[in-house]
């Protein structure tokens, strides 16, 4: 692929994570007719198709032996036999991407071709509005420019930083699985609406907006949270007897210790597929 055009895209799996890529390339400059999906599920193939005009591959190999980039959206446990379906048909100089959670850089280049440039992507499912946060890392044989054509692609899908790949499974658990706590907190937050006596759709329209604002505020001030949490909370008022509870009910250390439960589940991830 030249650096600067996108080229032509492969992309196996077409679920949740391959489906928002999809879109996002397309935004980013994507040709429709350069990308093309494999997708073995019939209902989720027709889906992609009508979604985003691209067309279906019936096999990986056919997808691996006419792209520049071929990015591998499917679970972890799926990837050892596609990899071994898409091995002999790569172009040397095609770049493999995966999404998939754990997975390191060296487990596709121990599968295929020496010198495959390899680029692991963990993106989260906001891309699909444009909203998402992922982290790149690049393999052994993956050059600065690949990672930038990766990054070129992912460019509509929202914050892309670049990390070393021990950080993977840290940015996993942060970004990756973070918008699940997120809806996690905010359905939480509008039930206690409805304990409260209002009705759910205003309970949840006041949550989301709450987040939603809370969230802008941070942003366009740049100020840090604690600080930010401080001007709500009046001397002796409401929101300092609630974040006492929020305390008293370990909130905090439960956040810390469900990033620390995926970052090893995202580590066992990588154990069981070797
Ligand atoms: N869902 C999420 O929020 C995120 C998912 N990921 C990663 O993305 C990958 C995909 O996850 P999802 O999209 O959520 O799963 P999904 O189950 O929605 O999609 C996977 C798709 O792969 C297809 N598939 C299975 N075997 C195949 C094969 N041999 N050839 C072609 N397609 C095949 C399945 O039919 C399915 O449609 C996983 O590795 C996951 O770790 C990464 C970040 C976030
Ligand atoms: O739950 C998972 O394993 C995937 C990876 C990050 C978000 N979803």
């Amino acid at each position: 692929m030249i650096s600067g055009t996108p080229g032509r895209v492969g992309v196996i799996g077409g679920g949740v994570m391959g489906q928002a890529l999809v879109g996002a390339m397309l935004e980013a400059g994507v040709d429709v007719d350069d990308l093309v999906v494999c997708e073995p599920a019939a209902a989720r193939a027709t889906e992609v198709s009508s979604r985003f005009g691209v067309r279906a591959a019936d096999s990986a190999r056919k997808v691996a032996s006419r792209c520049d980039v071929l990015v591998l959206a499917v679970k972890p446990a799926d990837l050892d036999q596609v990899l071994g379906e898409v091995r002999e048909a790569l172009d040397p100089g095609t770049v493999v991407v995966s999404v998939a959670a754990g997975v390191p850089c060296a487990f596709y280049e121990r599968r295929l071709a020496d010198a495959t440039p390899v680029v692991r992507v963990m993106p989260n499912t906001p891309a699909l509005v444009g909203q998402g946060a992922s982290a790149v890392c690049a393999g052994a044989h993956a050059t600065p420019e690949h990672l930038e054509q990766v990054r070129t692609l992912l460019a509509r899908t929202g914050l892309v930083l670049t990390v070393p790949e021990k950080h993977m499974d840290a940015v996993t658990a942060v970004s990756g699985s973070g918008p699940a706590y997120v809806f996690y907190l905010l359905d939480a937050l509008a039930e206690a609406g409805v304990l409260l006596g209002l009705p759910r759709d205003q309970a949840t329209q006041l949550a989301t907006a709450t987040f939603r604002g809370a969230v802008a505020l941070q942003e366009e001030t740049g100020e840090h949270p604690v600080v930010l949490r401080e001007r709500v909370s009046s001397p002796g008022g409401t929101t300092v007897a609630a974040v006492r509870q929020l305390d008293v009910h370990g909130v905090r250390a439960g956040v810390l210790a469900a990033a620390e439960a995926a970052r090893d589940r995202s580590r066992e991830l990588a154990a069981e597929q070797d």
